[in-house]
């Protein structure tokens, strides 16, 4: 792909057809786009009327246009949106007219984005915090993608990225200087200190990274339990559809289903699985084995049984996660039956003791106060070269070799916050060292 030559475009709203359509232009032909199009190049950043014209001069449609001209819009370019109208064939001859310009071709995806990036625009973490705030679906994962994509996170790194050169800087004086009378004997002493510190914050971060996982990619919640438990019919009851096939037949169930529930603005993806029990079936033995497989990544289990006098334990089929322990089809039942030994009683056919069991679950959602920043780590990715940068510091920490080898450690914990950001950092030493080490020389 060749950057920055080629000019892109590409219908940037949603499905069609819609009252409106945003169709996106960057790259230098833009302008040229523009007074082929729409007769001239609006005033920059001015939402103004135009008519849309094919090459033979036909109006297409009349519209919205912007311009952006670079370096102040999405990608770095120059820029354009046409707001149109979101009739599928309207859409469609606009696209056409746009690719049978000179130097125009329909982005690829991600490429808008991806000119951003390269343009400095925006960094890796802030890329990957735009996608997932587009593909938010509850309030807590817009809350972590919006702080990502705004640089919340960025920042966090690039400070700390800062105080590694900072200390390098430091180190370097001090060999440079080490020898000439009027320098203190350790400059560089106070530096560790910080990068003990900095070590610290990297690790209390990485803690952290569960919780934007939760956030990100939804609490794991596992439904298992003996067959004919009413696994499914929960899940069916939480997804307000039939999910899952309902029938008195025990091992009814045998592939893991799973629904999305946003639960107090919370995403809580919900497993039903195939009931537990000693079988001869091949089909439903394996769907045990992958009810086994679900239970080991879970958050938490929903352990089900319609059973008062149930052995739990017995039934967590050893494992040792945390469990919610639901008594089914309480409508069965006795109202009275005391409820000791279950940590919530559910019937699906009249709803009681729902409520209850979504509050239970609720207890292990995150902890996260209201209107406080969401900067956590959310990627795998991160999270590796965040762990690599703090093994760095504490290599530099513990090393006798010497400053210049001290040095070189903290060098390669730089290099893999700059991996997580994506930012090749240009170190100028000398700058720093003249900036900070010399002032009032
Ligand atoms: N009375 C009553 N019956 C229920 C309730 N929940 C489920 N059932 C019935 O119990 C039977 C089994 O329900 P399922 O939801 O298929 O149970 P399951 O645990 O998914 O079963 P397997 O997939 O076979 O392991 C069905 O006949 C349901 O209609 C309930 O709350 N009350
Ligand atoms: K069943
Ligand atoms: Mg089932």
């Amino acid at each position: 792909m060749t950057h920055g030559s080629d000019t892109i475009f590409a219908l940037s709203s949603g499905g069609l057809p819609s009252g409106v359509a945003v169709v996106r232009i960057s790259g230098p032909a833009t302008r040229n786009a523009l007074v082929s199009l729409c007769g001239g190049v609006p005033a920059s950043r001015r939402a103004t009327l135009r008519p849309i014209r094919s090459r033979n001069g036909e109006e297409l449609d009349k519209g919205l246009v912007l311009f952006f001209p670079s370096p102040n819009s999405f990608t770095g370019e120059d820029c354009a949106e046409l707001q149109i109208h979101g009739g599928r064939a309207t859409v469609r001859a606009v696209l056409a007219t746009l690719g049978e310009l000179e130097g125009l071709r329909p982005a690829e995806a991600g490429e808008f984005s991806r000119r951003a990036f390269m343009s400095g625009r925006m960094d890796l973490v802030e890329v990957e915090g735009l996608a997932d705030l587009i593909a938010a679906e509850t309030e807590m994962q817009r809350r972590l993608a919006a702080e990502q994509a705004a640089g919340g996170l960025s920042r966090l790194y690039d400070s700390w990225a800062k105080r590694l050169t900072h200390a390098r800087a430091m180190i370097e004086a001090e060999l440079d200087f080490a020898d000439e009378d009027d320098v203190p004997g350790s400059v560089a002493a106070s530096i560790w200190d910080d990068m003990r510190v900095l070590q610290k914050e990297i690790f209390n971060h990485l803690g952290e990274g569960r919780i934007g996982e939760i956030v990100r990619d939804g609490l794991k919640v596992v439904i298992a339990g003996p067959p004919n438990a009413g696994k499914s019919s929960l899940l069916n009851y939480l997804a307000r559809r039939e999910v899952a096939i309902v029938t008195d037949v025990p091992g009814t169930t045998r592939d893991v289903l799973h629904v999305d529930l946003d639960l107090l603005g919370f995403a809580v993806r919900l497993f039903d699985t195939a009931g537990l029990r000693e079988t001869e079936d091949v089909v439903e033995r394996e769907g045990i084995r992958r009810t086994q497989l679900s239970m080991a990544e879970a958050h938490l289990v929903l352990l089900l049984s319609d059973r008062p006098d149930e052995d739990w334990p017995a039934l967590a089929h050893g494992y040792e996660g945390p469990i919610i322990r639901v008594l089914t089809k309480s409508d069965t039942r006795d109202t009275a039956w005391p409820s000791v030994r279950s940590d919530a009683m559910i019937s699906t056919r009249t709803g009681s003791g729902i409520d209850d069991l979504l509050e239970a679950v609720a207890d292990h959602l995150p902890d996260i106060e209201a209107g406080s920043a969401l900067a956590l780590p959310t990627r795998q990715r991160h999270m590796e070269s965040l762990a690599e940068a703090r093994i760095q510091i504490e290599r530099a920490l513990a090393c006798l070799d010497g400053l210049d080898i001290q040095s070189e450690y903290l060098r390669l914990a730089g290099q893999a916050l700059g991996r997580v950001t994506g930012r090749v950092d240009v170190e100028n030493l000398l700058d720093i060292i003249f900036s900070e080490f010399c002032i009032g020389k």
